[in-house]
């Protein structure tokens, strides 16, 4: 199994429908993706996820409802998920994460991807909407930095990859890390 997870509005189930072909409910405001959805794929189940965090027109009482599902189903699910894609918005991810430091809170995507680390899910962070993003390389090592990793972008070249969904800059690369991360997962495990 494979999940796609990240705030509202990234484009995870852009990226979806841009690595399996298949339809996937997609739009421009954030909150579109409501329940997880599953789609099979070469074998394999690949789960759309809602967003967390904002989303335009619901309450903030239903958003950490969703979060909360969010968590409990990659809980639940966690011996099977072979890898999870954390998807975030290159263009606005770092600016966001800044704001909830100063205000001293752990930043939502920092957060999941210290979760996902804890329950030992083979991570990949896609930083897609790279067609909107300026210095991708300066952002991608703050990113590595903020996420609590040491060393810079070329020590963790198998886990960040600027992606655009959009635009499918970077999918075959992607696609190909996506193949490797599972083969070592599954091998880790034993299967
Ligand atoms: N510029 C640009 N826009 C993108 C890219 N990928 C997705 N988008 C746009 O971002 C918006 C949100 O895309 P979705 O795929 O629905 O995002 P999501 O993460 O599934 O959103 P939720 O289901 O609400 O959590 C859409 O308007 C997409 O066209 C990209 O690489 N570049
Ligand atoms: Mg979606």
């Amino acid at each position: 199994m494979i999940v796609f997870v990240g705030r509202s509005n990234v484009g995870k189930s852009t990226l979806i429908f841009r690595l399996t072909g298949k339809y996937v409910k997609r739009g421009k405001r954030p909150g579109v993706t409501r329940k997880p959805i599953e789609l099979g794929w070469r074998g394999k189940t690949i789960v759309d996820m809602p967003g967390f965090g904002f989303m335009s027109g619901v309450p903030k009482h239903v958003q950490e409802k969703i979060k909360t599902e969010i968590v409990r189903f990659i809980e639940n699910n966690a011996d099977k998920i072979d890898l999870a894609v954390l998807v975030i918005d290159g263009k606005s991810a770092l600016e966001i994460i800044e704001r909830w430091e100063k205000r001293g809170e752990i930043p939502i995507d920092v957060e999941f991807f210290q979760f996902l680390q804890e329950l030992e899910i083979p991570t990949i962070v896609a930083v897609n909407k790279m067609d909107k993003m300026k210095n991708i390389r300066a952002t991608i090592n703050k990113l590595i930095e903020k996420f609590g990793l040491s060393g810079s972008w070329d020590d963790h070249k198998d886990t960040f990859i600027p992606i655009s969904a959009k635009f499918g800059t970077n999918l075959e690369e992607l696609r190909k890390l996506i193949e490797e991360k599972i083969k070592r997962s599954q091998e880790q495990r034993g299967l």
